[in-house]
Parts: C-alpha cells; sequence; structure tokens
C-alpha cells in the first residue's frame, strides 16, 4: 500500500480543479485518491478533459462525505461561492484536512462577506478555524493548521506586492490605488457573454468597478499587518489573455525611502520564500513570465517628483492564485518543504 497522501479534488471539472490534477500529478508525496463532481458523477474524468487521457484514468465520484473520509486524507474544495460554506465545516468535522479555494472562509465577518459575495455566510466557528493561507504572510499559521482559506487570486497578487512596505511602516495608508488585470481563466469553465470570444477578443474592460469581491480581503490583510483599518480604491479589469494577473500599485511612501532602499527592503521580506522574485530596477515583471509556474514577481519604479511608488506584481491566477498556492498550503500543513512538487514548474515561454 502506498503511503503517500490521499487528496481528493471536488470541483474537480472546474479550471481550478483540473489545474490541482495537474500540479498534485507531479506531487511526490501526494497520490489523487478522488476527483469529485456535484453533476457528473460516474464519468471519466478524460470525458470532459481528453488532454488527460491516459494520464488521468480516474472516474468522478459523488459528494459523499463517509465515503471522503474512507478514500481521501485532504479534501481540496475548488467550487463556486456557497458551496464550502455548507460543506467544508462537515468534511472538517470528518476529520479531513480541508483547502478552500473559494472564497467562503476568508472573510472574518459573515456581514461583510454577506454584503460583497450575496451569499448566506459560513458558520463564524468555522471561520474562526479557517487558517488564511497566504503563506509568505502568515506560514506560521498555516504550519500544521488542519483547514485553509486558499487567498482570491487578485488579493494574493495585490498583497505579496503591498505587505512589506505596510509591514515596514513606509506605506501613507490613505494613498493606495490597486489597478489589477486579468486573464479570462479567472472567471472559471462557466459560459457567460463578456467571456466568449468575440466580446473579449480585442477588447479590454474594467468591471465590478468599487464592487469587487477581492476588497474587502485586501482590506481585512492589510488591516492585520498595519494594526488599523485600511481602505484601497481597487479596480480590476478583464484582459483577453486565458492565464495571468498584474496588478499595479500606487502608494505615497511616509518619509524619505530611495528605490534602492525599497527593494532591499522586499529582498529581505522575502529572504529563503522561493516562490516571490523581487525584480531588480527598471526591470518590469509581465504575466508571461511566470505563466504556469507558482512564482509571483514583483518589480518597482519610485517617482521623485510625486513621491508615489509603483509597485507592479504579476502571477499566474490559475497557480500562484488558486491551485498552486493550495498546494503550497498543503506542503506547509503537513511540515513538508514548501516548494515541494511545485518547484519544477518554470514558467513556459514563449
Ligand atoms: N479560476 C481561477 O483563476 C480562480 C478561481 N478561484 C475560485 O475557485 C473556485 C472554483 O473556480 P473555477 O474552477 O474557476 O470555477 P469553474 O466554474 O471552472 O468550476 C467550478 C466547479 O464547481 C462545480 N460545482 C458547481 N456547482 C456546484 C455545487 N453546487 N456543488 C459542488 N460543486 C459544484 C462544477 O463542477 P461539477 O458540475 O462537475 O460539480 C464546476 O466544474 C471558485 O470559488 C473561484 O472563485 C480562486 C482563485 C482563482
Ligand atoms: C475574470 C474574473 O471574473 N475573475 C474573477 C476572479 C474571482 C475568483 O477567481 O475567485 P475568488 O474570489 O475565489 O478568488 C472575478 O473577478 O470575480
Amino acid at each position: 500500500m502506498s503511503n503517500k497522501l490521499r487528496a481528493a479534488i471536488i470541483g474537480a471539472t472546474g479550471y481550478g480543479g483540473v489545474e490541482l490534477i495537474r500540479l498534485l500529478l507531479a506531487h511526490p508525496n501526494v497520490e489523487i485518491s478522488q476527483v469529485i463532481s456535484s453533476s457528473s458523477a460516474g464519468t471519466p474524468i478524460a470525458d470532459g478533459y481528453p488532454h488527460l487521457n491516459e494520464i488521468m484514468v480516474g472516474t468522478l465520484d459523488g459528494i459523499d462525505v463517509e465515503q471522503m473520509k474512507q478514500k481521501s486524507d485532504v479534501v481540496f474544495l475548488a467550487t463556486p461561492h456557497g458551496v464550502a460554506a455548507a460543506l467544508a465545516p462537515k468534511l472538517v468535522d470528518a476529520g479531513l484536512k480541508v483547502i478552500d479555494i473559494s472564497g467562503d472562509f476568508r472573510l472574518k465577518s459573515g456581514e461583510v462577506y454577506e454584503k460583497w459575495y450575496k451569499h448566506k455566510p459560513a458558520d463564524p466557528a468555522y471561520v474562526e478555524k479557517a487558517v488564511y493561507g497566504l503563506s509568505e504572510v502568515f506560514g506560521e499559521e498555516v504550519r500544521g493548521a488542519e483547514f485553509i482559506s486558499n487567498p482570491g487570486c487578485f488579493p494574493t497578487a495585490t498583497l505579496l506586492g503591498l505587505i512589506p512596505l505596510v509591514n515596514k511602516g513606509w506605506a501613507d495608508l490613505s494613498s493606495i490605488i490597486i489597478d489589477a488585470k486579468t486573464g479570462v481563466s479567472g472567471a472559471g469553465r462557466g459560459l457567460s457573454l463578456t467571456h466568449h470570444y468575440s466580446e473579449i477578443n480585442e477588447n479590454f474592460l474594467a468591471y465590478k468597478v468599487n464592487k469587487h469581491q477581492h476588497t474587502p480581503e485586501i482590506e481585512q490583510a492589510l488591516g492585520r499587518i498595519a494594526g488599523e483599518d485600511v481602505v484601497v480604491t481597487f479596480t480590476t479589469h478583464l484582459a483577453p489573455m486565458t492565464r495571468g494577473i498584474l496588478s499595479t500599485i500606487y502608494v505615497k511612501l511616509n518619509g524619505t525611502h530611495t528605490e534602492d532602499e525599497v527593494i532591499e527592503m522586499y529582498r529581505q521580506y522575502y529572504e529563503g520564500r522561493r516562490f516571490v522574485r523581487i525584480r531588480a530596477q527598471g526591470k518590469w515583471p509581465a504575466t508571461k513570465e511566470v505563466w504556469g509556474s507558482n512564482y509571483c514577481d514583483i518589480g518597482f519604479s519610485l517617482d521623485e517628483r510625486t513621491g508615489r511608488l509603483t509597485i507592479v506584481s504579476v502571477i499566474d491566477n490559475v497557480v500562484k492564485g488558486a491551485a498552486g498556492q493550495a498546494i503550497q498550503n498543503l506542503n506547509l500543513m503537513m511540515g513538508w518543504e514548501e516548494t515541494t512538487g511545485l518547484a519544477i514548474f518554470t514558467p513556459v515561454y514563449p
């Protein structure tokens, strides 16, 4: 019998789920024990994803907590908002390790969750239990945790780009503007008019302006670091590409600091954290430079005329923004090296 950790994926037929399959197939300590679907139980996963033919010969199971308890040790939830709120507590109570990549357990206030997500919030006792898995920042809490709430894709890129500055007290907290762009896969595999080829090809648009559900998540994490309430202006844009997030952050500095000092401070903050790469002066990261990998690359420019720092942070939304970060969290939960099974994914170029 294999002594690998047995992983189940609920929502395996979606983009987050199928990316978990791709990455977990390369993980030396994990075997995929179940791929689970609420709508296609009994059919092979490769029916919907022919690229998995002869690579992943799995048949989809239905959602059955007792069965998961028998067949799996850890469950990834890659389901639409609202599903994990009801399901994750049952999995936690069954003694399973749980990693939720939806937004259901990220916000500590049920009222704030309901306002931004328009869903009924999860039981507060379980929201309290869920550890926010931004591991480069809150890694000590992630180590050994049993229940992880994986950060959102935009918050991952944005927070990794901002937190060292806020932590150091160098950011004027009243001045933060975040201008973020995403590829279409961020919206999942479901069909919609906005994501229809002829609507998004040769197009570029802002959406959910001042209404994006990731706004309170960014504010909550920055508030924890700053020790005071922080509000931000956050605008999301849809770009005609499949994968990638590029978050451009504008912030005024407190005090006088040079660009070199900023870069050195970020390098120290992320020292030893393999997946965050700080660019040298004048070197801007692009989404293609992290495509298919778990890296977050960050570049800077300080405008001495305005006293404003521009930070550009890029990730692959499906990897570092979802499945890759979830596996990084699993590694820390299990006491493994955080790069296990992930470092082999060099960005795909061109
Ligand atoms: N795509 C991305 O870049 C990112 C996504 N996320 C989050 O991850 C989650 C999944 O996103 P994504 O994979 O893109 O979405 P998809 O729409 O591609 O997939 C979601 C899957 O959930 C399953 N599902 C739908 N309804 C239910 C239900 N009632 N109960 C159980 N399962 C259900 C569906 O599979 P089936 O019908 O087979 O059950 C579907 O394939 C979302 O919460 C999303 O916000 C987070 C970060 C980044
Ligand atoms: C293109 C697109 O629509 N992207 C989604 C990204 C949200 C997402 O992926 O979900 P989480 O909230 O779980 O991170 C959006 O902007 O709502």
